[in-house]
C-alpha cells in the first residue's frame, strides 16, 4: 500500500503566503468602499478596468443595444443552456417542500421555504467573459423566486459584454451593472450612493472576489466560497492519457492558480499523462495560463488501490472531480467531499461549466467538506413556525417547558410557560412549580 507523488505543485507555505496577500488587499479595499462609496468604486474601476461610465447600471436601451450585438446562433445557444439549467433547477425546487406536522395532539410544527429578498450575482469576466455564470446565479435565483436580482460583470475591452448582458437579461436580472472584481461585490453588499445594498452575494470569481465575499459574510449572506477553479481526474487504465491530459489542462486554463490533479492506480497512465500534458502545452492556445497553473498547482498522485484513490480524493475535496474507472458508481457512492462529480468518459467538466444543466458555481479550497455548490436551495431560507391548537397541549407543553426553564435558571422564561398553564390548563401554578 503506498501513495506516491510523481509531480507536486507549490509548497503549502507559498500558497498560504499568496492567500495572506489577497486578504490584506481585500480588507483595505472594502474599508475604502465603505468610507468613500461611489468615489472608491469609480477609482477601482478606473484602476483595474480603465472604465468610468456615467453610470455602472445599464439602462433598458443599453441592454437592448447589447442584445442586438449577439448573433442569432449565440442567442440560440444561450437559450439552450438556460433551458437545461432551468429544468434541473425546477426539479430541485420541487424537492424542497414546505411542511406542517402534528407532532403531538394539538402541537403543530412546520417550516416554509422563503426566497432571499435581494441578491447580488457576480459574473466573472476578467480573463474570459463567463456568460455561463449568469445562467448559474441569475436564472437559478429567478427559479427560486427572488424578487430583486442585481447582476454585475466587469467590462470587457471597455464595454459591457453583449452575451453576458443577454444571458443576465434572459435569466431574469432586474438590475445589470458593468462593474468587476472586489468593487462589484463590495458595492453590492455595502451599498453606495447609487447602488442599493443586497441581502446576499452569489457567484464565482478570482481570488480577490472570493475573499471579498468571505470577508463580507455576516454583513450579508453568501452562497459559498467559490474561488479559482480546481479539477481532479480519477482514472484507471480504462481511459488513455490523451483524455486525462485534456481534462486536466481544460480546467487549468482558467487562470494562473488553478489546481489540476490526476489520481490513478496506473504508473503507465500517470507517466503517459505527464508526457501528453507537455505535448498539449506546446499546441494549446491558452498554454500561457494553463502551463503556469500546471507548473505551480499540477499534481500526479499514484496509488496502489481504489481505496487509496478514494481516500486521496476525499481529502483533497476538489471542486470538479472527473471519474473514469471500471467502478464509477462506486466512487459516486463513497465520495463525500467535492464540488461536483462527472462520471464516466462520455461527459466532462466543460459540459457542467456551460450546458448540461447542473450548476457550475462550486466550492473550492476544500469548502466541499461542508457545502455543495450553488443551487436553488441556496436562495431559499427555511423558516420554522409553531402553534398549539388545544388547551390540553398548552398546559402539557407549558408544564414541561417551565421545569426545563428553571433547570437552566431562567425564571422569566418559566413564567412565559406558567402563564399558559394557568390560562389554558385552568390550574393555579405556584411560581415556577408547574406540574403535569
Ligand atoms: N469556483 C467556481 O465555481 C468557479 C466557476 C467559474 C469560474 N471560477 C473562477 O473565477 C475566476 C475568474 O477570474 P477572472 O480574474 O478572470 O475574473 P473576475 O471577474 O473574477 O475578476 C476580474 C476583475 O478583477 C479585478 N482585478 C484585475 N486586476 C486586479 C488586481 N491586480 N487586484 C485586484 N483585482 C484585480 C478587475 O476589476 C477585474 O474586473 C477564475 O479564477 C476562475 O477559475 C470559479
Ligand atoms: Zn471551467
Amino acid at each position: 500500500m503506498s501513495i506516491t507523488h510523481l509531480k507536486r505543485g507549490k509548497p503549502e507555505a507559498d500558497r498560504a503566503e499568496d492567500d495572506a496577500k489577497v486578504r490584506g488587499v481585500v480588507e483595505a479595499t472594502l474599508r475604502d468602499i465603505e468610507t468613500r462609496g461611489d468615489a472608491a468604486v469609480r477609482a477601482l474601476s478606473a484602476k483595474f478596468d480603465k472604465y468610468q461610465p456615467a453610470s455602472f447600471l445599464l439602462t433598458a436601451s443599453e441592454i437592448e443595444a447589447a442584445m442586438q450585438k449577439v448573433s442569432a446562433r449565440e442567442m440560440d445557444d444561450i437559450r439552450f443552456a438556460q433551458k437545461q439549467i432551468r429544468s434541473f433547477a425546477e426539479a430541485q425546487r420541487a424537492s424542497m417542500t414546505d411542511i406542517e406536522v402534528e407532532t403531538m395532539p394539538g402541537v403543530i410544527l412546520g417550516h416554509r421555504n422563503i426566497p432571499v429578498q435581494s441578491v447580488g450575482c457576480y459574473v466573472p469576466g476578467g480573463k474570459f467573459p463567463m456568460v455561463a455564470s449568469a445562467h448559474m446565479s441569475v436564472l437559478t435565483a429567478t427559479v427560486a423566486g427572488v424578487p430583486r436580482i442585481a447582476a454585475s460583470a466587469p467590462p470587457v475591452k471597455g464595454a459591457p459584454h453583449p452575451a453576458i448582458v443577454a444571458a443576465m437579461h434572459l435569466g431574469g436580472a432586474h438590475e445589470i451593472y458593468v462593474l468587476g472584481g472586489m468593487q462589484a461585490v463590495g458595492a453590492m453588499a455595502l451599498g453606495t450612493e447609487t447602488i442599493r445594498p443586497v441581502d446576499m452575494l452569489v457567484g464565482p470569481g478570482n481570488a480577490f472576489v472570493a475573499e471579498a465575499k468571505r470577508q463580507l459574510y455576516g454583513r450579508v449572506g453568501i452562497d459559498l466560497f467559490a474561488g479559482p477553479t480546481e479539477t481532479m481526474v480519477i482514472a484507471d487504465e480504462t481511459v488513455d492519457a490523451e483524455m486525462c491530459a485534456t481534462d486536466l489542462l481544460g480546467q487549468a486554463e482558467h487562470g494562473y492558480n488553478s489546481p489540476a490533479v490526476l489520481v490513478t492506480n496506473s504508473r503507465k497512465l500517470a507517466e503517459a499523462t505527464l508526457a501528453e500534458v507537455d505535448r498539449l502545452l506546446k499546441i494549446l492556445p491558452t498554454a500561457e495560463t494553463a502551463g503556469v497553473s500546471w507548473r505551480d498547482y499540477g499534481e500526479v498522485i499514484l496509488c496502489d488501490t481504489y481505496d487509496e484513490m478514494l481516500g486521496v480524493a476525499n481529502d483533497i475535496a476538489s471542486e470538479h472531480v472527473q471519474v473514469m474507472t471500471d467502478r464509477d458508481d462506486w466512487f459516486l457512492e463513497h465520495m463525500h467531499s467535492y464540488g461536483a462529480l462527472f462520471l464516466g468518459p462520455r461527459t466532462n467538466v466543460a459540459n457542467g461549466d456551460k450546458v448540461i444543466g447542473t450548476n457550475h458555481t462550486l466550492p473550492t479550497k476544500k469548502a466541499g467538506r461542508y457545502t455543495g455548490g450553488l443551487w436553488v436551495g441556496k436562495f431559499l431560507k427555511t423558516h420554522s413556525y409553531q402553534k398549539i391548537t388545544t388547551d390540553e397541549a398548552a398546559a402539557l407543553i407549558g408544564a414541561y417547558g417551565s421545569r426545563l426553564c428553571l433547570l437552566e435558571g431562567f425564571v422569566g422564561h418559566a413564567e412565559q410557560c406558567n402563564l399558559r398553564v394557568r390560562r389554558y390548563g385552568g390550574r393555579n401554578v405556584e411560581y415556577g412549580t408547574a406540574a403535569e
